[in-house]
Formats: C-alpha cells, structure tokens, sequence
C-alpha cells in the first residue's frame, strides 16, 4: 500500500542569512518601505552582537525536518513531507505553497512556530497561506491556530524552571518573569486573545512548577510611536526589585520557540544590562529548539488537528 502524502507546512518568522540579507529582510518587516540607515545599522549592530547573524534560520530547518520525522514515525500510513513558510525572507509562505501544488500534494496541514494567537502574527501567517492555495488551487490547507497550552509544551517549560529553580539558592527571592513579543497596542483591541493566551502559558507554568512569584511581561517592541502593549521586561525587572528586591530573575520567554535575535540580545543582552545594574542574578532556561519533547508537542498538536478535520 502507498502511504498517504500530507504536506506539512510549517511557517515561521525567518531570519537574514548573511549581513547583506538584514536591508531586505527589514524592508520586508517594514511592509516594503526602506529602513533609514541609522534604523538599519542599529539592526546590523544588533545581529553582530549575537555573534554576526542568527542562529534561527538553521533552527527552524531542524524543527521542521525532525518535525516531519516524528510525524512519520507515529503515523506509519502516512507520508508527512515538510515545506518551510517563512514571513519575511523566501523561501516565503507562498513559495511553500506553490513547491506543495507542483509536487502534487493535495492534502495539508499548517502550524506556525509561535504558540499564541494574535490577529496580528498567527493569523497572518494563516491567511497567506490560505489565500494562495485559494489563488491558485493548491492543497487543501487545515492550519492549526494555538497551542499555548498543549501539556507537553507546558512540560517543557515546567522542567527548565524547575531545573533552574534548583540551582538558585534564596528561592524565596525569585522571580520568574515569563514573555511574548510586544504589539502596538491598537492591535489587540477588539478581544485579540494574545494577551489572555500567554497569561494562561504563565499560570499553567507556574502552577506545575510551584511558582509563587512570576510576572507577565512584554518584549521587544518596534520603533514607532504609537503605544505597543507593555509593562516592557526591562521596566519590569526594575519595578520588581524596587517593590520586592527579588536577587534572582529568571526569563522565559514563552512567546518565542528558538534562539534568536529577541531572546539572545534582548533579553540575554538587554535585561542582563538591568540585572547586573541591580545587582540580581540573571538566568534564561533555554529555549525549546529542537529538543525532543517540544517537537513531540508539534507532533501531537499536528496529529490532533488531523484528527479532528478527519484527514487522518
Ligand atoms: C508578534 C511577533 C513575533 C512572534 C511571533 C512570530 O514569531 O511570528 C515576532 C518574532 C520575531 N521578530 C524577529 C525580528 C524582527 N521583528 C521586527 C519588528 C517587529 N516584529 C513584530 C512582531 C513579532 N515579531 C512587530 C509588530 C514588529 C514591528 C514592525 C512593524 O512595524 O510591523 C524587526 C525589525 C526591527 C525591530 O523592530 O527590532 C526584526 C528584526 C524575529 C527574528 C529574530 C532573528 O532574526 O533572530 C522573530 C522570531
Ligand atoms: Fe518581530
């Protein structure tokens, strides 16, 4: 018997992968309008400190592929082939599409490599695909919406505080500081569930964890005027230590699923910069990559979704 083809599509932010790529790749974050060169070398000097360029581009390859290998080790009659979606930098969300169209796959399934939903990222990420299979009669597309409270995602999150809890001795004067990328705040109005979505991460987290102390906060806003959704991290670490003087901060920043730019220069960069003024204990449990029991998670939420449209 021939197994099933299923495309998986999985759809991320993207990354440049040479200093050269970081003018387009932010010319496309800017919806087509040139950075200034001042905004672009703040960009640059940013990636340079993380070491030249991000580590995210390779991750998100190594998601995806061990990704379609579980999939296909839990589900023996069916064969998952990966595409990668990105948002910013090809091959793009569309590209995927139209690669699954050629190579005639006529079933598929989509999920973004972001846990929360906000009408802003995961939704956008959706309607792209969704449009271009509409546009040019690709595969027929389920796409997965959240999975901010998946046990298993919650697990992974659960062991790493606990394995950090245990190495700081004055537990009592913790605090777990847990994050999502920041949005203008016009933006979840109209009851986005974002905010809500990563309050539940938190709780949940906590909860398993036995977390007393641990605070919602917000990263890695963009540059514009308009008000994004705060209290932003590093506010948040001040406030904490002027009102508890908590001496160990640890940042988990829930909202993002691999070592990139946001975690790697602004919280191991940014917050650290706070925690050394104050002088706090800076930790940062490490992200979920492709470690074996979140990508399990992915397998699960993709099964599940699967199972639910009965395409499995
Ligand atoms: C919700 C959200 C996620 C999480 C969900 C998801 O993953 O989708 C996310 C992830 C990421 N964002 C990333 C990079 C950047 N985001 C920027 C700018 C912006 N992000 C926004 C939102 C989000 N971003 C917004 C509203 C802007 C303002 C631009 C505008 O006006 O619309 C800029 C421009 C410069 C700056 O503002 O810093 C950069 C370089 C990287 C890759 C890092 C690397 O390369 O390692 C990742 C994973
Ligand atoms: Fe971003």
């Amino acid at each position: 018997m021939t197994r099933e083809r299923i495309g998986l599509l999985v759809m991320a932010y993207g990354t440049p992968r040479s200093l050269e790529e970081v003018e387009p790749y932010y010319t496309h974050i800017r919806r087509g309008r040139k950075p200034s060169d001042e905004a672009l070398q703040d960009l640059i000097s940013r990636y340079e400190a993380i070491g030249g360029i991000s580590p995210l581009a390779k991750i998100t390859e190594e998601q995806a592929h061990r990704l379609a290998e579980r999939l296909n080790e839990i589900h023996p009659d069916q064969e998952f082939i990966p595409y990668l979606g990105l948002k910013h930098i090809d091959p793009f969300i569309e590209d995927a599409v139209a690669q699954m169209k050629e190579d005639g796959i006529e079933k598929a399934v989509s999920i973004v490599l972001a846990p929360h939903f906000s009408t802003f990222s995961v939704k956008s990420y959706n309607g792209r695909a969704q449009e271009e299979t509409g546009r040019i009669g690709g595969p027929e597309i389920a796409s997965i919406e959240s999975w901010y409270d998946h046990p298993k995602f919650i697990q992974y999150w659960t062991e790493q505080v606990e394995s950090t809890f245990a190495e700081i001795e004055n537990k009592d004067e913790a605090v777990v500081i847990f994050s999502a990328h920041s949005l203008p705040e016009k933006i979840i109005q109209n009851n986005d569930p974002y905010p809500e979505q990563l309050r539940e991460t938190a709780d949940l987290i906590a909860e398993r964890a036995g977390i007393k102390n641990y605070e919602i906060g917000w990263q890695s806003e963009g540059n514009t005027p308009e008000p994004w959704i705060g209290p932003d991290v590093q506010d948040l670490t001040r406030d904490l230590y002027n009102k508890h003087g908590y001496t160990s901060f640890v940042y988990c920043p829930v909202g993002f699923v691999a070592d990139h730019l946001e975690v790697l220069f602004d919280n191991d960069v940014e917050c650290k910069l706070v925690t050394d003024e104050i002088g706090a204990k800076y930790y940062r449990p490490a992200m979920p990559n492709a470690e074996p029991l979140f990508i399990d998670a992915l397998a699960d939420i993709v099964s599940d979704k699967l199972e639910k449209v009965r395409i499995i």
